[in-house]
């Protein structure tokens, strides 16, 4: 439980991991956020652990695993802001406990990812990964054997969301055929059509690839039996996540000729900085496209996501909003002028409510503004007060049973 007044903005600390945009730095040093440390890699755990106790906003991507015992170092933590669509780093339990609001940027690289696996698809089609890796060796492969149009081909996308409608937009526009699945019934976009299952896709498309965020139930999803169903000479391309695909298994299919090629971005285990060694059973074959978690890592798409992030995190610190939230009510709240403005987060059990109202009443604090969203787990109540009011009855509001987390803004 722990009782927090606003600090001066040159006091409340931002840790920014993982080489995140300077468009995030600029963005936070315009809304008067000066004390901003930048790092370029992911830290290791005893490392992050240290530097992020005395950090109120930390900003990561894919990278840095926020765990129960990281949140646990991080007292003063008050937002995390995940600078990447992806929040499956993050233990968002662990961070609701405690009161800690995460943010992420589920749009800002989406087209980025589509168009890296529609360029590697056409490669792949047309065997360039295989011919340029003997050519750099000496080689010449000049032949149409093996060699496809994109045209008139089926694209199997698994999971619909974000980037898997993109993806089916852009290669309808190609001349493919699109087919998807996706545990939800979805509106199909264009011509494309839902498949009864994933088997069904397997079956009939000639490049499959993922788009599913990491769950357990998409964990190790196309092992080696789904691979043995797709079609022989067919391509697998995986810039979801890397515990989708059983590696070992797509390293025999692709050994064995099952399958024609494979574009792959993301890995079981991946190196925590540009310094660490990449291993992989993958290393090593010509007709596999391999790249370095980089489907989201464009100019553009970083630039944006520092700016959406980092808008997420001033306006939550400088007035308590928590839209797009994603372990956390969301409240959207205007600005205060003139007043003082308590955020109060707590277990949603009955009472609480009730009792930070007397509080205010026992005091005769006249409540000028009320917002109260709750989830499943958590209440989220923000007041607005009068800015004369001497005495914030914080120690009072700090003690009611189920509290969590209480702060004052002015
Ligand atoms: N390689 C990269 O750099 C990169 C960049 C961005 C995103 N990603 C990854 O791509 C994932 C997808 O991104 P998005 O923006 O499209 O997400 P999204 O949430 O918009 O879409 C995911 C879709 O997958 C579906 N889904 C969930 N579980 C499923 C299952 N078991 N079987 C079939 N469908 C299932 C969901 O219903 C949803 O429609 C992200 O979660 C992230 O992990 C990787
Ligand atoms: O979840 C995401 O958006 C992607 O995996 C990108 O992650 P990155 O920011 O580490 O490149």
């Amino acid at each position: 439980m722990t009782s927090k007044t606003s600090l001066d903005k040159s006091k409340i600390k931002f840790l920014l991991l993982e080489g995140i945009h300077p468009s995030a730095l600029q963005l936070l040093h315009n809304a008067g956020y000066t004390n901003v440390e930048s790092v370029t890699g992911a830290l290791p755990p005893e490392e992050l652990e240290r530097k992020i106790a005395d950090v109120h906003f930390v900003g990561i991507r894919s990278r840095t695993q926020l765990t129960e015992a990281v949140f646990q170092a991080a007292q003063k933590l008050v937002a995390v802001g995940c600078f990447c669509i992806g929040t499956n780093q993050v233990d968002l339990d662990a961070a609701r406990q405690r009161g800690v609001v995460v943010f992420n940027a589920p749009y800002s690289n989406t087209r980025s990812v589509a168009e890296l696996v529609l360029g590697e698809a056409i490669l792949l089609l047309r065997g360039v990964p295989a011919k340029s890796a003997a050519a750099h060796r000496g080689g010449w492969l000049k032949t149409a054997d093996n060699s496809y149009e994109i045209r008139g081909k089926t694209l199997g996308i698994v999971g619909y969301g974000s980037i898997g409608t993109q993806l089916s937009v852009l290669a309808e526009a190609l001349g493919m055929q699109v087919v998807f699945h996706d545990v939800i019934t979805k509106l199909p976009l264009g011509n494309a059509r839902q498949a009864a299952s994933l088997q069904e896709l397997l079956a009939v498309s000639d490049i499959v690839t993922l788009h599913v965020p990491e769950l357990p139930s998409t964990q190790w999803m196309l092992g080696a039996a789904e691979i043995a169903a797709m079609k022989p000479g067919a391509i697998l391309i995986n810039a979801s996540r890397g515990t989708v695909v059983e590696i070992d298994a797509l390293a025999a299919a692709l050994q064995s000729g099952h399958l024609h090629g494979a574009a792959v971005d993301v890995f079981p285990v991946e190196p925590r900085t540009n310094k660490d060694e990449f291993l992989s059973p993958l290393r090593g074959l010509d007709n596999v496209i391999l790249t370095p978690h980089i489907g989201g890592s464009t100019m553009e798409a970083q630039a944006n996501i520092g700016l959406e992030v980092a808008e997420k995190m001033v306006k939550y610190s400088d007035n308590g909003t928590t839209t797009s939230a994603v372990n956390f009510p969301e409240v959207a709240l205007p600005a205060h002028p003139g007043q003082k403005r308590i955020l109060h987060v707590h277990h949603n059990v009955p009472g609480v409510l009730s009792a930070v109202n007397q509080v205010f009443a026992q005091h005769g604090i006249n409540i000028a503004g009320q917002y109260l969203r709750t989830d499943e787990k958590l209440g989220y109540v923000v007041m607005d007060i009068a800015a004369d009011t001497a005495n914030v009855p914080m120690a009072q509001l700090t003690a009611i049973p189920g509290t969590i987390r209480c702060r004052v803004l002015f």
